[in-house]
């Protein structure tokens, strides 16, 4: 039996999720041979992990009560009565997770590192795992869109490094761009609708529903950013397009990208709340997109957030598309990208499905998580 162990790091709708996937499959791994010991949970304040790590793990009736805790908006320290396991808070938590990485790395089943939050403050501490010969998975975005330094230590150890959902959800998108990649077809254009929410709210606006309501919905539904804004910003969609520029060998940084907002800057997070925004400013918003999207509409257009990446062009923003073209006919929270390579120059390879909630998310995660199993294989 292949064991995995894991520290995750957020348990939001993603991680919970996550926890929530990791239960149900415990049958399936088994026949898989492989069993996944999650040996610690932590969220922004606190950590949770289990007391003697080579023998002991969190278990699934535990996980299962920590969910329901930290879904009811409760801090992880409410489950002190529930375990025999440590409860740790502020600095102690990077420590135990290199502490716990360290101790792993020792036996044969090494560490793997979730990062579940969307937080840019886990980039030490995934890199101090990785140089600990541990494993890293990511949802989170954000390391890997901070400086090339940091990108450039955290891809160092590519067998041991997954970020399938870091872009399109549970969309094989990554994997796909490697496997062109190490394959020798160069890929020369990226072109594509890469927000779930911005799709959502694209298609839902057709049917005349108010800006404000949508965005909302969206984020009832688990497709928007913590923040909702980072997603209305074009900056969840430019973390994506900087990622896959990245990906396929382009040297930039985001002040590289040309990115357009939908709000402006007096309703940014250093101004307004995100209740506020959410209540507030979001309803000034209402007419003028409502404007865009009947003009578009007079021409037999639809408004899409695209992503384009060609040449030294990296851009995301609102276009006005056909009505009957792929992007124009993409629905809900579906994400499609057309990628053109040697192999793939007059028709594109199109990768298409739902890409965002926590279902699909979660999926991609443990996925990433599976494929990293023969590391721990003797
Ligand atoms: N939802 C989706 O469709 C998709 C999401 N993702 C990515 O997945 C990640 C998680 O999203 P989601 O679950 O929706 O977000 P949530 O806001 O629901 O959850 C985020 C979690 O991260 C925790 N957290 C914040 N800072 C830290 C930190 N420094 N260390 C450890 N934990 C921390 C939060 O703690 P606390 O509970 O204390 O606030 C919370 O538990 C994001 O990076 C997002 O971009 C990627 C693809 C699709
Ligand atoms: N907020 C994102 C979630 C996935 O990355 C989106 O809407 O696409």
């Amino acid at each position: 039996m292949v064991k995995i162990s894991l520290m995750i790091m957020g348990c939001g709708g993603v991680g919970r999720q996550l926890l929530h996937h990791i239960i149900s499959c415990r049958p399936l791994h088994a026949k898989q041979g492989v069993r996944l010991r999650v040996v610690g949970v932590c969220d922004s304040k606190s950590m949770v992990a289990a007391n003697n790590l080579l023998d002991e793990e969190l278990n699934d009736q535990f996980l299962l009560q920590l969910c329901k805790v930290k879904s009811s908006g409760s801090s992880l320290l409410e489950l002190a009565s529930f375990c025999q396991c440590q409860l740790l808070s502020g600095q102690e938590i990077a420590s135990k997770a290199i502490e716990v990485a360290a101790t792993l790395r020792k036996s044969n089943t090494g560490l793997t590192l979730v990062d579940c939050s969307a937080s840019s403050e886990t980039i030490g501490l995934l890199s101090k795992v990785l140089h600990l010969d541990c494993c890293v998975v990511l949802a989170n975005k954000k390391p890997l869109t901070s400086s090339l330094e940091d990108y450039d230590k955290l891809v160092s150890q590519p067998r041991r490094i997954r970020h399938e959902s870091t872009v399109g959800a549970g969309l094989p998108v990554i994997s796909t761009i490697n496997r062109m990649l190490s394959s020798g077809d160069p890929i020369y254009r990226i072109i594509g609708s890469l927000s779930g929410t911005l799709g959502y709210v694209m298609s839902e606006l057709e049917g005349g529903k108010a800006f404000s309501q949508v965005v909302n919905v969206a984020k009832k539904l688990g497709f928007t950013e913590p923040d909702p804004r980072d997603d209305l910003s074009g900056m969840d969609v430019a973390r994506k397009a900087l990622i896959l520029a990245r990906l396929l060998g382009r040297r930039i940084n985001m002040d590289s990208i040309k990115i357009e907002s939908l709000y402006p800057i007096e309703m940014g997070p250093d101004v307004m709340s995100v209740e506020d925004f959410l209540v507030n400013g979001l309803p000034l918003l209402d007419e003028e997109i409502r404007n865009r999207i009947e003009k578009a509409s007079l021409n037999g257009n639809v408004l899409r957030y695209v992503c384009l990446i060609e040449e030294s062009r990296c851009e995301v923003g609102i276009q006005e598309i056909a009505k009957d073209s792929p992007l124009g006919r993409l629905r809900g929270s579906d994400n499609l990208l057309e990628i053109y390579s040697r192999c793939y120059k007059e028709q594109p390879l199109v990768i298409q499905g739902a890409g965002a909630g926590n279902d699909t998310t979660a999926s991609g995660v443990l996925a990433d998580i599976l494929d990293i199993q023969d590391l721990f294989r003797d």
